[in-house]
């Protein structure tokens, strides 16, 4: 196929007898930051997860690295490079900062070691404040900031962030957007869900917008968030 880093044919998914995803295709370059956008329900948590293989299409094809990596186990996935924080976060609770930090470390697929315990610390000062608190010990926000740094720390080329500021109170929602910044100048590539849909507009380069488990529009994203009738339509706003 392309130069893509990640590419994705064709894909359906189904949660039993529920089909969910109907046929998506969608390709994320290097470097590329991607916002993923669509109201409740329809399908960004799955398809983030068939893409990384946690849920198994039903049929389409997933290639990553240039690698076909369709009906693949997400341990094998990820390991192309990629860096996932579901939501609701996926830290060890009772493993302390440092040992969730320093238990994530590996080096990149082209063996960078850009992201280092010293550089997460730097980048989330709050972190270094709690290096010997548990993981369940933390407060909201500092758990997404240990999720995130704990991405970080195995180097992705891709980094997938699934509703990283939900339920956080603005300042540490504001810090999670200023690291989602720092991350896309570094040229990791990223693909973005959010509920504030113009935020993940002014942090990506494209956004590709679902409806009931499709497609229905992809755009440069600043020319999106400029389209009303297209966020009022497809996103309700
Ligand atoms: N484990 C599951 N079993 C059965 N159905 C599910 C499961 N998870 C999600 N669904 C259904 O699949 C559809 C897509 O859900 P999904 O979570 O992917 O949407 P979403 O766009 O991420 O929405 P949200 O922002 O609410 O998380 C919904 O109709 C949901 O009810």
């Amino acid at each position: 196929m392309s130069t893509a880093f990640l590419q994705a044919r064709d894909l359906h998914a189904h949660y039993g007898q529920s089909h969910i995803l109907h046929g998506i295709s969608l390709a994320i370059a290097p470097g590329e930051a991607v916002g993923l956008l669509g109201r409740n329900g329809m399908g960004k948590t799955t398809l983030i997860r068939t893409l990384i293989g946690q849920l198994r299409a039903s049929a389409g094809q997933i290639q990553v690295a240039g690698r076909d990596m369709s009906g693949q186990p997400p341990e094998k996935i990820v390991r192309l490079g990629i860096g996932y924080v579901p939501e609701g976060r996926g830290v060890f609770p009772n493993l302390s900062v440092r040992e969730n930090l320093v238990m994530a470390a590996r080096p990149g697929t082209r063996g960078q070691v850009d992201w280092t315990f010293e550089r997460v610390l730097e980048t989330f000062p709050r972190l270094a404040e709690r290096l010997g608190n548990g993981g369940g010990q933390l407060s909201g926000g500092e758990q997404q900031m240990l999720a995130i740094g704990r991405a970080l720390m195995t180097n992705p080329d891709l980094l997938i962030l699934d509703e990283a500021t939900e339920g956080l109170a603005p300042l540490v929602v504001a810090e999670i957007w200023r690291v989602i910044g720092l991350v896309r100048r570094t040229g990791i590539a990223s693909l973005v869900v959010d509920r504030d849909f113009r935020k993940v507009l002014a942090h990506t380069d494209r956004a590709l917008v679902l409806e009931k488990g499709r497609l229905v529009l992809e755009g440069v994203s600043e020319t999106l968030s400029a389209d009303e009738a297209a966020l009022h339509r497809y996103l309700g706003v």
